[in-house]
């Protein structure tokens, strides 16, 4: 049996979509905060003296009119929390920011105070993104710039084909699930066990690749005969530019060029003897 650990934290894409954020203060961890929260298409609240905002606050306030309210004044009480989903603080005051966690507990709304970890319902992490890839590095507290660290040497190893993969593979299980529609069952288990064959087989290039013809094709020949056709059967080919690997044949191409090689080896061997 796996031995039992604590001290960590639960790690969780937390959807966002429509609900209400508040963050109070403008400065720059605040900046940081409407960045990552505009990301997840929340509606945000951001209270602060105009006086107060970082360069980038304002431009991100007067460039999302219709996604961010701004109230140029200070923190007054409870009713700020009213209808709040989630509370970020990020104060140059800790003692302020110590009371509204305090009113947000009592309200029962998650919140991040920038200042007090010990405050926090949850924290923030370092991230990678690249469409609907989402990478977050934690180091629970301990280190922040290590974050940042692991995160440039996690970058390196990626190629940048990751996200437009996770993009295809994502209308695929989208149309697949149209073709054979259903939550559960022998039908849900054979969904899951296909996409997983896709997902092995396939490279990350050519699942980058898919366009609408080739998924169509992969569910034709593929899903309705329960197997996994290759890339190359399907008629993709790389794309020019990519010159790192092969291109390749598929397999009917390769057979004919074969077949001809064989006859041309037999004519020369034939003409030897002669
Ligand atoms: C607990 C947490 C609460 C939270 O913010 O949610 C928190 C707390 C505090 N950070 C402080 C300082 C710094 N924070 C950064 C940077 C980041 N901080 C982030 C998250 C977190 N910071 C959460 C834990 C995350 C984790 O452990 O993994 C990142 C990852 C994400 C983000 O903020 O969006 C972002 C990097 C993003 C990126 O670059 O990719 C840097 C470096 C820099 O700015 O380059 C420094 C200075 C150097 C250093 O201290 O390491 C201080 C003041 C300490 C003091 O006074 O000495 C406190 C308060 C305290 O610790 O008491
Ligand atoms: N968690 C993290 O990643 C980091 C946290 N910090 C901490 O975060 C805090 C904020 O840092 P910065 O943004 O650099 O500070 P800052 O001084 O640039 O911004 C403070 C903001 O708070 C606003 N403010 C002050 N009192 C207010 C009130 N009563 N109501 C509404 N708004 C109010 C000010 O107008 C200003 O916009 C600091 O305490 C700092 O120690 C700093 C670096 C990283």
């Amino acid at each position: 049996m796996a031995k039992a650990v604590g001290g960590g934290s639960l790690l969780i894409a937390w959807q966002l979509k429509d609900k209400h954020v508040l963050i109070v203060g403008g400065g720059e961890v605040a900046s940081q905060r409407i960045d990552s929260i505009l990301t997840t298409d929340a509606h945000l609240t951001v209270l602060s003296p105009h006086d107060g905002l970082h360069p980038r606050t304002k431009r991100f306030i007067d460039e999302y009119t219709e996604r961010i309210t701004y109230n140029d004044r200070l923190f007054a009480g409870p009713e700020d929390l009213e209808g709040m989903d989630m509370v970020l603080t990020a104060l140059d005051d800790v003692d302020i920011s110590r009371e509204i966690c305090d009113m947000c507990r009592n309200a029962r709304i998650p919140v991040n105070a920038a200042d007090i970890p010990d405050s926090c319902d949850f924290y923030f992490g370092s991230q990678i993104r690249d469409g609907p890839l989402q990478i977050m590095i934690s180091t629970n507290g301990n280190g922040p710039r290590m974050a940042n660290l692991v995160k440039k040497k996690l970058q390196n190893a990626l190629s940048g084909v990751e996200g437009p993969a996770i993009t295809k593979v994502g209308q695929l299980r989208e149309m697949l699930k149209i073709r054979a529609p259903g939550v559960g069952g022998e039908l849900g288990k054979k969904r899951m066990k296909w996409m997983t064959d896709v997902c092995n087989t396939w490279g990350m290039e050519e699942l980058a690749l898919l366009d609408d013809m080739v998924m169509q094709k992969l569910l034709d020949d593929g899903w309705e005969n329960d197997r996994v056709p290759s890339f190359a059967e399907l008629g993709g080919r790389r794309q020019p530019a990519d010159r790192t690997t092969p291109p390749t044949l598929s397999p009917a191409i390769g057979s004919t060029i074969g077949f001809f090689a064989g006859i041309v080896c037999t004519v020369i061997v034939l003409a030897r003897r002669k």
